[in-house]
């Protein structure tokens, strides 16, 4: 009995390994970012995309991954944490994206410079820079605070002057947690996607193994500090300034963080993250 359990375990944390490869034989894997400021409504919009039923959700906690099949795509979504504390972990994953969704809320006038900001942060960074973007002007519902058009209109000078207009970028309206439609604008992205395929492949290939090489290269020099670290303080010569100490534990906290991250992706992932 203890051994057929066993066997019960064993295949149970085989079988997310082998339906993902199952699932994807033959089937194009594309990652797609999900991206936006925390209640724009990332979440909601990936449950409508999915045709899930809509209920209320949680704000996500760093990281969140969602898989499905589209034509002869494998789809990954990394919804990705807007709140500010997460958004350090946003870079992380663009070079494993074939593409991104920007989620705008057309309700937070508030904030809308501060999205655009983000917006234009992601599209200009190395690893997401020419690959096609998507950016849904959410929450469109009645009475919204901002309108499609003027959105469009603000967002044409950073289109003009920065690299929003050397992404793929295509904007679309509506309303997630209402009647919204955005298969529209999936399937544009799915479509860019598809024309650019081998090359986006080819990138994402080269730009995930050269990330995965540095960032295991600077865990390693980051221990070695550490341990030289923990050295000298055990040897009580001159104090360790307090800066340096409190920078390396903001440093440790962000690799614990991202590295919690990625064993969860890897689950999902085999093959394509190594931890
Ligand atoms: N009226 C309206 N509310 C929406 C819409 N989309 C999302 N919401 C609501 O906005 C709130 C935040 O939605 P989420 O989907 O959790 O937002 P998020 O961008 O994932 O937020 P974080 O996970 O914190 O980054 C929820 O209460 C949703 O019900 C929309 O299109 N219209
Ligand atoms: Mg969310």
């Amino acid at each position: 009995m203890p051994q057929e359990s066993a066997g019960l375990v064993e295949w149970c944390c085989v079988w997310p390994f082998f339906a993902t490869s199952l699932c994807c034989k033959d089937r194009k894997k594309i990652v797609i970012v999900l991206l936006g400021l925390d209640s724009s409504g990332k979440s909601t919009l990936l449950a409508k995309l999915r045709k899930e039923k809509f209920t209320s959700v949680l704000p996500t906690c760093g990281f969140s991954c969602k898989k499905w099949k589209i034509q002869d795509f494998a789809v990954y979504v990394f919804d990705l944490g807007g709140r500010k504390g997460f958004r350090g972990i946003w870079p992380h994953y663009f070079a494993e994206a074939y593409g991104a969704i920007f989620v705008l809320d057309s309700n937070d006038k508030a904030r809308f410079s501060e999205a655009k900001e983000e917006l234009q942060n992601a599209v200009s960074n190395t690893y997401l820079v020419g690959k096609p973007v998507l950016v849904v002007a959410n929450k469109q519902g009645p009475g919204s605070a901002m309108r499609f058009d003027d959105i469009k209109f603000s967002l044409r000078p950073l289109e003009a002057a920065h690299n929003l207009a050397e992404c793929k970028c295509n904007l679309q309206e509506g309303d997630a947690a209402l009647d919204g439609d955005f298969q529209e604008g999936l399937q544009w992205l799915l479509e860019t996607i598809q024309l650019q395929y081998k090359e986006l492949r080819d990138r994402v290939d080269k730009d995930s193994s050269a990330q995965r090489a540095r960032e295991s290269r600077q865990r390693s020099e980051r221990r070695e500090r550490i341990k030289l670290m923990k050295i000298h303080l055990s040897k009580a010569e001159a104090p360790c300034p307090v800066e340096d100490l409190l920078s390396e534990l903001e440093s440790v906290k962000e690799v614990v963080d991202y590295e919690f991250h990625q064993s969860t992706t890897s689950l999902l992932l085999p093959g394509q993250i190594v931890v």
